[in-house]
């Protein structure tokens, strides 16, 4: 057991018509949670960090975790940076030992976009470390930037982005976004766009990345236990697995793993005033992240048994 490419998860996903989830993690208990899960249901599972997670945890620190909790639940898993902005903290993640990386180079022009993923995909294929890229921009607020609008990806653009980069897969914009506040309105995501990416790139692995549900019984519960958190709305399931029978072969979650174990603590807490062990309140939250993940195998990605 230990860190896997996505190589063949994805091209199994593909044909298969699933997806195979990516969560982001900082700490040993979401790890746990998410592994349990994935073990549970004998799902591929992709485990990722962004920078600042990474920051957080330490690059060696997060690889010899992953490494260790991945041989001690019995289960294999790829470990990936989300977001990385740049050759520099791709190279820290490489050298610790991540088995996948993204270079997110969607908020510069198409030729410099196309540059800098091409610089990556150099490196991380010399190390034989897959990279996932990104075109089109998601609304609403990624580290220190941020959009307003959708910036829809053009399907023209992918296929020339993927011919000249060489990348592994791509991270597409069809209108979902980080974070839990992602629809004022109506949910809409752009099932034409995937389409028509998917017809012009056959077998390429898509990504879609700002794909939390926010579970609406979760919110509830944080409020109801002394949080504050309104107007919160994510991407409907259905949409979700539609997306995840076509070309979508990765969908991120964070959003909804850090709600439910937040709310997993608050009611612990509330209910047990005299507690104190953080295993008892941690691990509630991990039990609850559990929870999640296999849910998401069941009803979003369709990734259950895709170990075999
Ligand atoms: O895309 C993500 C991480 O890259 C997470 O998206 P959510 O905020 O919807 O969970
Ligand atoms: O896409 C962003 C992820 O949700 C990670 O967020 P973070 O930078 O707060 O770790
Ligand atoms: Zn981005
Ligand atoms: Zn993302």
């Amino acid at each position: 057991m230990g860190l896997i490419s996505t190589k063949e998860m994805f091209k199994k996903a593909y044909e298969g018509g699933y997806a195979i989830g990516a969560f982001n993690i900082s700490n040993l208990e979401q790890l746990q949670g998410v592994l349990k899960g994935a073990k549970a249901k004998n799902s591929y599972v992709m485990i990722q960090a962004s920078m600042s997670a990474v920051k957080y945890a330490g690059p060696h620190t997060l690889v010899e975790m992953v490494k260790a909790a991945s041989e001690e639940i019995g289960i294999d898993v790829a470990l990936h940076l989300d977001h990385g902005p740049n050759l520099e903290a791709v190279k820290t993640c490489i050298d610790a030992g991540f088995s996948s990386v993204m270079i997110d180079g969607s908020h510069y022009d198409f030729e410099e976009n196309v540059n800098i993923t091409k610089e990556v995909v150099d490196y991380a294929h010399s190390k034989g470390v897959v990279v996932e890229a990104e075109l089109g921009v998601l609304a609403g607020v990624e580290d220190e930037v941020s959009s307003d609008v959708h910036k829809y990806t053009k399907p023209a653009e992918a296929v020339e982005f993927v011919n000249r980069t060489g990348v592994d897969s791509l991270a597409i914009a069809i209108g979902t976004s980080h974070g839990a506040f992602k629809f004022k309105g109506e949910a809409n995501l752009r099932f034409d766009i995937l389409e028509e990416i998917q017809n012009k790139l056959p077998d390429f692995p898509i990504v879609l990345h700002g794909a939390s549900a926010v579970d609406q019984d979760t919110i509830a519960t944080c409020n109801e236990f002394g949080g504050n958190i309104a107007g919160a709305k994510g991407i409907p399931v259905d949409m979700l697995r539609k997306a995840s029978s076509m070309a979508v072969c990765k969908i991120n979650m964070d959003t909804d793993l850090r709600l439910a174990m937040t709310a997993a603590i608050r009611k612990f807490f509330a209910e047990n005033p005299k507690e104190f062990d953080p295993r008892k309140y941690i691990g509630a939250g991990r039990d609850a992240i559990q929870a999640v993940v296999e849910s998401k195998i069941d009803v979003v990605l369709g990734s259950a048994n895709s170990i075999n």
